[in-house]
């Protein structure tokens, strides 16, 4: 606890989390703050702010839960300056509308850039070279009987699309040039200073590449972008691998896409409704499923935690933000 100071002397700060998921986090924060758990109340969650969140400065979102903070919260919120999301996105986040009321947003940065990445080469391994699927094989005790384990395809050489060539897709596609892949991209603009081949339109990005890797945050412009058209034009061999949002995909023709063998695949880290699945997608052996998982590794957790509260200390002490979120 900060020297001499009570727990109500500290400055306040609101935290908009699924309780279990913030557990973790707590004793680092409740030592400097004085946060306010919505759950510890028996109060519904608008009745609570506006019974105890008046004057709180700062809120703290570890999203989770389709947790969305949009202008109902907010308008129980008159003193909210400060935002500071615990994700690399910010789509649970009414981002327009804290700009319109002069809230500031701090949020994960290019923190989590190298594992998503990590985790992204790793799903399109699996994906191509049959790895969950040769685990499930084995397992089953299938080997010794069933010997026509289905061929995998080639990772090295491939072409290679990323959808979203900011700091994520950047880290994939470094990864990827060392497997000697060939890399194009698709991004709102041009990057003036890279050589990869770049498609305005993701249409012809997927007509040219074997598969695609989605890393973009998901807007009102990126939701579904990924429609059937898209994948019709990747291919019957073509790879899908998501570690945006699950809905730049549209997963209902994702699934029949995979189903009726119009693509070869899939590894997806995240989906529409996440935490809940379509169950078709149990069933199918040509899809890698995670838990939505790509940024947690015990070191992110660990920069997490320092930069969450690094952004808190730097606005309770008139400091500019260690990672204000920029559109
Ligand atoms: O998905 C995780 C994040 O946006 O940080």
């Amino acid at each position: 606890m900060a020297v001499g100071r009570q727990p109500n002397e500290l400055p306040q700060v609101l935290v908009l989390s699924p309780p279990a998921i913030f557990t973790s986090l707590e004793s680092q924060f409740s030592i400097r703050f004085h946060m306010l758990k919505p759950w510890d109340s028996k109060l519904p969650l608008l009745q609570f702010l506006t019974s105890y969140a008046q004057s709180v400065p700062a809120m703290l979102v570890v999203p989770g839960d389709r947790l969305l903070v949009n202008s109902a919260i907010l308008d129980c919120l008159p003193s909210l300056k400060l935002v500071v999301t615990t994700s690399a996105g910010v789509d649970h986040l009414d981002v327009a509308e804290l700009r319109r009321r002069g809230v500031a947003i701090a949020y994960a940065g290019n923190l989590f850039s190298q594992d998503v990445a990590d985790m992204a080469v790793g799903l399109l391994i699996d994906v191509l070279r049959n790895v969950s699927a040769g685990d499930r094989f084995v397992r089953l005790g299938l080997w010794p009987t069933q010997r026509d384990f289905p061929l995998a395809l080639k990772l090295s050489g491939k072409q290679i699309g990323i959808v979203g060539l900011g700091k994520i897709g950047t880290e994939v596609a470094k990864r990827l040039e060392g497997f000697g892949c060939r890399i194009s991209y698709n991004s709102r603009t041009k990057k003036p200073l890279v050589s990869y081949s770049y498609y305005s339109n993701v249409h012809e990005l997927a007509a040219n590449c074997e598969a695609l890797i989605i890393c973009c945050g998901l807007t009102a412009e990126t939701r579904h972008m990924i429609d059937r058209e898209v994948m019709v034009a990747l291919g019957k061999d073509g790879v899908i691998i998501n570690v945006g949002r699950g809905a730049i995909v549209d997963e209902t023709e994702l699934i029949r896409c995979l189903i009726q063998g119009e693509i070869r695949g899939a590894g997806l880290d995240v989906f529409e409704n996440d935490p809940e699945i379509p169950k078709e997608l149990f069933n199918l052996d040509n899809v890698v499923l995670s838990p939505h998982v790509a940024v947690l590794t015990t070191e992110s957790m660990v920069g997490l935690t320092q930069l969450a509260l690094g952004n808190l200390e730097a606005f309770f002490s008139n400091k500019p933000l260690v990672s204000p979120y920029v559109d």
